[in-house]
C-alpha cells in the first residue's frame, strides 16, 4: 500500500533547482501496530533532559521487544529498496513522517547491510539533547553500551569537502543559490527570451555577465558582500575578466 510515509526525493511541485531531482516511491505494508510500550516511553527530544532516566527506561525494555517494535517501523519495511536507491544515488533526500524511523533506523540499515557491520557513521543532531537521545536509543536498539559521561575527543569542526567529492558542486550551486537570491540582480545581465541572464555557476566557478562595465561592477560588489555573510571569500587571483563576463573562483 501506498504511504506518505514513503516518497524518496523532492515532491514534484517543489521549485525545480540546478541539479535533477528523481521522485521515488517506497511502498510498505502499515498493518503491523507499533508497540504500546514503547509509544509510551517515546521522548520529545529537548523535553526530556535526564539523560539516566533514558538509561533507566531503556534498560528496562526488552531487547525483543526493542527489535519486534523496529520492525514495525515505514522506513525499515521498505530497507531493501531504501538500500537499492542508495547504492544507486550519491545524495538522496527521504521523505518521512515523523516517527517513521528516519532517524534511529536507517544508519542502523546501512551499517547492517551495506557495511556488513564494519566501518562508522556518523549522524549529526541540531541540538545536544536530540544525539544523546537518538544515541541511547540506538544503543538500546543494537544492546550496545555507550558511556555519556565521557566527553570524547574533540575535533576541529572544519569546512570544505574532499577534492572531487560529487557533494560539492550541489553544495556550491544550493549555497549560491540563496547569495544570489539576497543580491538585487533579477533585472541586470543580458534578456535572453525575456528572461535576464546575469550568472552562470559551474562546480566552483561562478561566471558574471552583464550588458556593460557598470552593471559588472556593481554586480560583483554586490557578490562580494552577499558572499561574505555566507562566510565565503572570492579567490581575486583566479579571476578571469574579458568585455562583459567576469569568471570567478572562491576559496
Ligand atoms: N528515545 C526514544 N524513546 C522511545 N522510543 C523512541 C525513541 N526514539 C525513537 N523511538 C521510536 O522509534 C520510532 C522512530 O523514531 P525516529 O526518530 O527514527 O523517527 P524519525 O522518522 O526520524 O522521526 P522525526 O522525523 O521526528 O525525526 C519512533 O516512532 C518511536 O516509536
Amino acid at each position: 500500500m501506498d504511504s506518505k510515509y514513503s516518497s524518496v526525493g523532492r515532491e514534484k511541485e517543489q521549485k525545480s533547482s540546478d541539479f535533477k531531482v528523481k521522485r521515488l516511491k517506497l511502498t510498505f505494508d502499515n498493518n503491523s501496530k507499533i508497540n504500546k510500550e514503547l509509544e509510551e516511553n517515546t521522548c520529545s527530544n529537548g523535553i526530556i533532559e535526564d539523560s539516566s532516566k533514558l538509561n533507566y527506561n531503556f534498560q528496562n525494555d526488552a531487547l525483543e521487544n526493542l527489535q519486534e517494535a523496529r520492525k514495525t517501523l515505514p522506513v525499515y519495511q521498505v530497507r531493501t529498496r531504501l538500500l537499492e536507491e542508495i547504492r544507486k544515488h550519491s545524495t538522496m533526500i527521504l521523505i518521512g513522517e515523523t516517527g517513521s524511523g528516519k532517524t534511529t533506523q536507517i544508519p542502523q540499515i546501512i551499517h547492517e547491510y551495506r557495511l556488513e557491520g564494519k566501518g562508522c557513521i556518523a549522524v549529526t543532531q541540531p541540538r545536544r539533547v536530540a544525539a544523546i537521545t537518538l544515541a541511547l536509543r540506538v544503543a538500546a536498539e543494537t544492546n550496545t553500551h555507550i558511556e555519556l559521561e565521557t566527553v570524547g575527543e574533540h575535533f576541529p569542526i572544519c569546512k570544505g569537502v574532499r577534492q572531487g567529492d560529487p557533494l560539492s558542486p550541489k553544495i556550491f550551486s544550493a549555497g549560491f543559490e540563496e547569495i544570489f537570491r539576497n543580491m538585487d540582480c533579477q533585472n541586470y545581465g543580458i534578456k535572453i527570451n525575456g528572461t535576464f541572464l546575469n550568472h552562470l555557476r559551474f562546480a566552483d566557478n561562478l561566471v558574471l555577465v552583464a550588458d556593460n562595465h557598470e552593471t559588472l561592477q556593481k554586480m560583483l560588489q554586490e557578490l562580494s558582500e552577499s558572499s561574505k555573510q555566507m562566510g565565503l571569500t572570492m579567490n581575486k587571483t583566479k579571476q578571469k575578466l574579458s568585455p562583459m563576463v567576469l569568471l570567478t573562483q572562491y576559496h
